[in-house]
């Protein structure tokens, strides 16, 4: 089949970079005294609030994106992603995470057979094994409950679950039900990071759950082989059966490694890694230690999302809206970056896993088809909670490189706390950072006010803010798991439609191959050096170098010294 037309030979593609001349005459300064402009660009979806109305964009620009949707056939690549179409053509799979979160009751099919039964099979067997988890039923092999639980995985095997977690564990409902549990990720194949799980946790109370979708990745594996050697080597080899479970889609792998595989958790190979939170992936620890209840209420969120994107007009359509405007800012406006900026603590996590869902899917060089990009696709994903980032890296974004923001503030804090004698509550104070930083960006500060304000003339320059730096506002009622879903399913999609409009396969990941291949052949080299003593041979003259001074200063610890690890 012949390759369809890339996406900027399209007309819509170039009326868009003919518009940028004009946009770019009007200061958003001007564009924000609009007021008419504002109000068409404050959409509202299920208590939450989005206001883009500090874009570099006009109702001109919108329809235009329109049109640019219409060209890339956005509409019919989300019904294909619904309808369990192999999108992923590469892979030759469908990308069907929506029905991980669907109700029980619905319908979605992959290669003519509806997942959705299996999908509740698997949350079914993770509701009755949590509970029995958390309720002692189940107990470890010296008697005791396991109330202790290490996540082993890495990636989208990891930056998800982590997120949620993290976002959870403040909230007042979901941390009730986590009173006296420990949930942990090991990710790194750092041993420190090993270091860092174990310490302060018995293996008698401790369950390990290894996450790996393929069963194969080089860093998770070692870790999980470390951690049983954790385990049996203080309650004996018997005990693994006992303490460890796995979430895999390779079940042959899983039983391979000695886990029984009535303890392991399915998902498909049409969950992508980075699309795998609302799997087992996510779905076994976070029950594990907040309930199966409170991880319904998130699954619950993450479905209303979905079928608000799938159903609703461009107009009003939240990740639909974002990834047009996203697509405009990179393409066009010529803005290769974005800060995810969450006015909370608890979202802390957020932008580490966004980066993931984002650059993964969308830093792509090529079509779908195959066809080299005359134009770059992906964006650089950053971010860190504010207020911490105002006194770190706003500089840059203030007066520097100008970097669209995604400003993420909630109405009602999941830590409600008024300081006797302050001005305004704790949570106000933050949110006034919230509301004041996407003007000071929009705004600026021009010459002609800091000379009236008296500033020294050899400082008015430093001093100057150009402004007219885009973002976005995100307003949500709260941070609930119910919330927390409704997040990450936005961005899910919005990566998706990104990636429509640019015509990249965003499911597929091949760009992470070469590194891994590369390391087999160091791994093999270390082995045999260390081992055989043999020389360094088949790199290139810096690689040579650099694992030589290494060989030669640092000494392998041998297998009969070994303690597996260290006492904590
Ligand atoms: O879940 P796993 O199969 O262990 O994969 C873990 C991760 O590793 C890979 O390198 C991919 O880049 C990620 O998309 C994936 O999430």
């Amino acid at each position: 089949m012949a390759p369809s037309a890339l996406i900027c030979e399209t007309q819509p593609w170039k009326d868009l970079k003919a518009h940028v001349d004009d946009i770019k005459k009007t200061h958003l300064r001007e564009l924000m005294s609009d007021t008419e402009r504002c109000q068409s660009m404050m959409i509202e979806f299920d208590g939450m609030l989005l206001d883009y109305s500090r874009q570099r964009a006009t109702s001109d620009t919108l329809n235009k994106l329109k049109n640019l949707a219409e060209a890339a056939h956005l509409k019919e690549k989300i019904n294909k992603m619904f309808n369990g179409e192999r999108i992923n053509s590469t892979e030759d799979r469908s990308v069907l995470h929506v029905a991980l979160r669907a109700p029980r009751d619905s319908v979605i099919n992959s290669d003519g057979k509806n997942v959705v039964p299996d999908v509740w099979q698997v949350l079914d067997k993770i509701k009755d094994f949590s509970e029995r988890i958390r309720s002692g039923a189940w107990i470890g092999a010296t008697g005791k409950a396991l109330t202790n639980v290490i996540a082993v995985g890495i990636g989208g095997s990891f930056l998800g679950p982590l997120f949620v977690h993290t976002a959870l564990q403040t909230d007042s409902e979901a941390s009730e039900f986590a009173k006296g549990r420990q949930l942990r990720f090991l990710a790194n194949v750092d041993p420190v990071d090993v270091a860092r799980n174990i310490t302060g946790l018995d293996p008698e109370t401790t369950l390990v759950v290894v996450v790996s979708k393929t069963f194969t990745t080089a860093e998770t594996m070692l870790n999980a082989r470390t951690i049983r050697e954790w385990i049996s080597a203080a309650l004996g080899p018997e005990a693994v059966a006992k303490h460890m479970v796995a979430v895999s889609t390779n079940l042959t792998l899983v039983e391979k490694f000695g886990i029984d595989p009535n303890n392991a958790f399915a998902f498909w190979d049409w969950v992508g890694g980075r699309y795998s939170v609302c799997s087992a992936v996510g779905v076994l620890p976070l029950s594990l230690q907040y309930g199966f209840a409170v991880v319904e209420k998130f699954l619950k969120g993450a479905s209303s999302i979905d079928q608000h994107f799938h159903s609703a007009p461009i107009e009003k359509n939240l990740p639909v809206l974002l990834g047009l405007l996203s697509v405009w800012n990179v393409s066009f406006l010529g803005y290769p970056a974005r800060a995810i900026l969450p006015y909370t603590q608890a979202l802390e996590k957020f932008a580490p896993h966004i980066q993931q869902v984002s650059m993964e899917s969308n830093g792509k060089g090529v079509s779908i088809d195959g066809v080299p990009l005359p134009f770059e696709a992906g964006e650089i994903d950053f971010g860190e909670p504010g207020t911490n980032g105002q006194h770190s890296f706003y500089q840059l974004i203030h007066q520097g490189r100008v970097i669209p923001c995604d400003f993420i503030g909630v109405v009602k804090s999941q830590q409600p706390v008024y300081l006797k004698g302050e001005v305004v509550s704790n949570h106000d104070e933050l949110m006034s950072n919230f509301f004041a930083q996407p003007d000071a960006l929009a705004y600026g500060k021009t010459p002609e006010q800091l000379l009236k304000e008296n500033v020294p003339h050899h400082l008015v320059t430093h001093k100057t803010f150009s402004g007219d730096r885009p973002s976005v506002s995100l307003l949500l009622p709260s941070l609930n798991a119910y919330n927390i879903g409704q997040l990450l399913a936005i961005y899910e999609h919005r990566v998706a439609v990104e990636g429509f409009v640019w015509g990249i396969n965003s499911f597929d990941q091949w760009g992470v191959e070469l590194g891994k291949s590369l390391a087999t052949q160091v791994r093999k080299q270390l082995n045999a050096s260390r081992k055989k003593a043999e020389p360094v041979e088949g790199f290139n003259f810096s690689t040579t170098a650099l694992l030589t001074r290494y060989l030669e200063a640092s000494t392998d610890i041998s297998k009969e010294d070994c303690t597996v690890l260290p006492k904590m």
